[in-house]
């Protein structure tokens, strides 16, 4: 555990909250580099340690920047990405191309360029048309490709609806019916300008069984050996996406473990029976990385007691840095940082500032007596939340602060009015 708390003070990977909160300003990202590493660590242990050919490519939309693609790097890991935008970061960041993987259900024909050009470590095809696009490209280019295809396992996963990515009726992936995925496999295999390593599967988001995982694994080693039989072609990279769960509130973490080595085992078994070399392994993982090192502070302003019904206690933030809540109705804890060891017997619903009734971030929680100025610290904010945050209102996006063994620093700045209405134009025909 990064957060600690002293002397009635939150401290999160060895510094005062309520001191970052003043250094920094609130709305505050802050991130615990110390937890992340752990998280790799953890990773590292059982699913590289004994496969040197694994790969861990981390799915930079839980939360992407130059401070963590850097941080990625340096922990020697690849990174998955899924726009151009992205993709950006990730070369800006100083990530070596070959360690950079482009997923997305519908790249543009401009992304795929940029892939080429920068020599990519993978592009996993996620459509029927996109085999066409990429080989277009890459003629025009005098380049070749490593390419996998996604898959769609049709199974199905206990999370949201919305992250749900795996049963059969969904945007993401090729459909595993023999007739469109064998002659499609055939043509990337025998195509000169992409070489075609595999299969890719992402389950779902959020997950606390292993159950998907180990079902879409049953899927796709059945192509393999399809793949074997009918073009006498072995696979050597299988991609089985990301999905772990976290703890929000007080949901029981998995280890990685619990996911990896059932699914290595399987894999392992198969390729045996199969009579072909264990393929390159790859996982990507991105809330299971950063979500428990994220930490958001906020500064309680207004606070609204509605007799015998309710009371809101209004922060400087809200639905346009964390939507999760609004969107999912997904649910948070967090603390007044600066009573942390107060009773907390004030039952509160903390809400955002912006105009919807939605923007509620923590409902009926159970706090210590909230006053204004107090500094609001809401845990494991670290995954989809910067990531997903928006100017709605014209509410600028906080910045975020990177923390190590109780040093602090920017890795992105707060935006300002004016970043905020850079591009903006009055067209001549109002002047
Ligand atoms: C293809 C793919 N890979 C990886 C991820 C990361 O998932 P998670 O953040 O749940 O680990 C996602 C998002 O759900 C995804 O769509
Ligand atoms: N944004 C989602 C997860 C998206 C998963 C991407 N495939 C969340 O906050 O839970």
């Amino acid at each position: 555990m990064v957060e600690k708390i002293r002397n009635n003070t939150l401290y999160f990977d060895g510094c005062n909250t309520v001191e970052l909160a003043e250094r920094f300003g609130t709305p505050l990202f802050v991130y615990s580099q110390t937890d992340i590493s752990k998280r790799f660590s953890e990773i590292r242990k059982c699913f590289i340690e004994g496969y040197p050919k694994n790969r861990v490519a981390y799915a930079a939309k839980a939360f992407c920047s130059l401070a963590m693609l850097k941080l990625v790097e340096k922990e020697g890991m690849c990174v998955d990405v899924v726009s151009g935008g992205e993709l950006y970061t990730a070369i800006k960041a100083g990530f070596p191309a070959e360690r950079i993987e482009f997923n997305g259900n519908n790249k543009s024909v401009e992304e795929i360029e940029m892939a080429v050009d920068y020599e990519i470590g993978r592009i996993i095809i996620d459509s029927l048309q996109e085999l066409d696009l990429i080989e277009k490209v890459c003629i025009e280019k005098g380049k070749k490709m490593d390419v996998l295809f996604r898959i769609t396992p049709g199974v199905k996963s206990d999370s949201h609806d919305y992250i749900v990515t795996g049963k059969k009726d969904s945007k993401f992936g090729v459909p595993l019916d023999d007739e469109v995925v064998l002659p499609y496999t055939k043509a990337a295999i025998d195509s000169e300008f992409v070489n075609f390593l595999g299969y890719h599967f992402h389950v779902g988001s959020q997950l606390f069984d292993n159950g998907s995982h180990l079902q879409a694994i049953d899927v796709i080693l059945d192509l393999v050996r399809k793949v074997k039989d009918s073009f006498g072609y072995n696979i050597t990279e299988l991609n089985l996406g990301g999905g772990f769960g976290v703890r929000y509130r007080d949901e029981e973490r998995k280890s990685f473990s619990y996911f990896l080595e059932p699914m290595m085992e399987k894999v392992c078994n198969a390729f045996k029976e199969i009579g072909i070399e264990i393929p390159a392994m790859v996982i990507e993982p991105g809330r299971s990385i950063v979500a428990e090192a994220g930490l958001s502070l906020y500064t309680v302003g207004s606070i609204k007691d509605i007799k015998g019904l309710r009371k809101y206690v209004s922060v400087d933030g809200g639905m346009t840095d964390n939507i999760r809540p609004a969107l999912y109705g997904a649910s948070y804890t967090g603390i007044i940082a600066n009573k942390a060891e107060e009773p907390r017997n004030d039952t509160v619903t903390i809400c955002g500032k912006c105009c919807e009734s939605g923007d509620i971030l923590l409902k009926d929680e159970k706090i210590a007596n909230p006053e204004a100025g107090d500094i609001f610290a809401v845990f494991s904010t670290g995954a989809y939340g910067y990531s997903m945050s928006s100017n709605y209102n014209r509410n600028t996006i906080p910045g975020v602060v990177f923390l190590k063994d109780g040093e602090a620093e920017w890795a992105i700045k707060p935006q300002g009015f004016e970043d905020m209405i850079v591009n903006d134009m009055i067209p001549d025909s109002l002047k």
